[in-house]
């Protein structure tokens, strides 16, 4: 079995009579990239500082890398690299000035730190972005070199507090790309985003924080599972296709201006034989078929401010 990069239990964080984190147990193994999503507000960014040294918990058991941050901040900081929304690139140096400053605060020697500092700026595609000051840099290149910087100590556990925000979907691909890179090297990745997409392309295992408690946590398809919201849908041109099929599928739901049909179900090979099968019997084709399976945006709504999810009690969400 592996162990946990990042553990928590227990954890409590309040700010005067606003709780926001009420008893939060998490459980990261090592290499792989775990995500906590929750609506704005919801403590992501809490349970971040928290988890690396920047705030103090209110209570709650933690090992980051084994070390207890409240015990031994020191340690815990040795083993992790943090990018934040408020980056560490100083706009009037160059990117390569930026790395070499960093290089000096892991107290590297001079040359070890003008090799690292090379080998990540060429790793990072900033090589020639590194002679020119980095404020004429675009929002892509700059968390680029942030999260550069930020591999100079050479962290096995990297906490990235929405590292995409903002920036086009060109360099959020390119930045999914880099963080793939880490995890393939071993690199344990705790991840904030508001985009579900993000959490669905990246992480082993994701936690949808709300209202100060982890609503949910699994897989992106475990997730996904939790939810109804599994459809097929037909259109039709030609209205009475539209309603011969209408009757030969009599549990689909009916847009009688749109003339599509929606039929419930999982989207497996089985049902659409099924379905298919019926409107081949009946005559009828229709002009469109697609396949709706729930995502996490669904996921998202359903556990999130006061979303529920029918016919499920609260403790099998968990
Ligand atoms: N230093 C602080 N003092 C008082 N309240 C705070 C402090 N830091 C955070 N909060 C409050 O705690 C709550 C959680 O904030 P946090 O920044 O952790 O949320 P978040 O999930 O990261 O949100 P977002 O997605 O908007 O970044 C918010 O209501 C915020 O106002």
């Amino acid at each position: 079995m592996s162990t946990s990069a990042i553990a928590a239990n227990g954890l409590r964080k309040s700010y005067g009579d606003q709780v926001v984190l009420d008893g939060i147990d998490l459980a990261v193994p090592e290499g792989t990239v775990f995500s906590l999503l929750g609506p704005n507000g919801a403590g992501k960014t809490t349970a971040v500082k928290i988890l690396s040294t920047l705030t103090s918990a209110d209570a709650g058991d933690i090992r980051i890398g084994g070390h207890d941050p409240a015990a031994d901040p020191r340690a815990v900081r040795a083993a992790i690299g943090v990018t934040g929304q408020f980056s560490a690139v100083d706009g009037l140096i160059t990117g390569e000035e930026n790395m070499r400053l960093m290089a000096d605060l892991h107290h590297l020697s001079r040359r070890e730190g003008r090799r690292v500092a090379a080998e990540l700026l060429e790793r990072f595609g900033l090589v020639e972005a590194a002679k020119k000051p980095a404020a004429g840099y675009s929002g892509g290149m700059r968390r680029r070199l942030d999260i550069a910087m930020t591999l100079v100590g050479n962290p096995r556990i990297i906490f990235l507090d929405e590292p995409t925000t903002g920036l086009d979907p060109r360099s959020r691909h390119s930045m999914w790309g880099v963080i793939r890179e880490l995890v393939a090297g071993g690199v344990t990745v705790f991840l904030t985003t508001q985009y579900l997409e993000e959490a669905d392309q990246l992480a082993d295992r994701i936690a949808v924080l709300d209202n100060g408690t982890i609503a949910a946590e699994g897989s992106a398809e475990e997730l996904k599972r939790l939810v109804p919201g599994g459809h097929v849908r037909l259109r039709f041109t030609d209205p009475n296709t539209y309603r011969s099929a209408a009757t030969a599928l009599p549990g689909a739901t009916r847009d009688d201006e749109a003339l599509t049909l929606q039929i419930p179900g999982d989207g497996t090979q089985r049902e659409l034989h099924s379905l298919l099968g019926a409107l081949h019997s009946a005559g009828v084709e229709a002009d469109e078929l697609t396949v709706h399976t729930p995502d996490l945006d669904d996921v998202f709504f359903a556990l999130t401010e006061g979303g529920t999810i029918p016919g499920r009690p609260e403790e099998a969400l968990r």
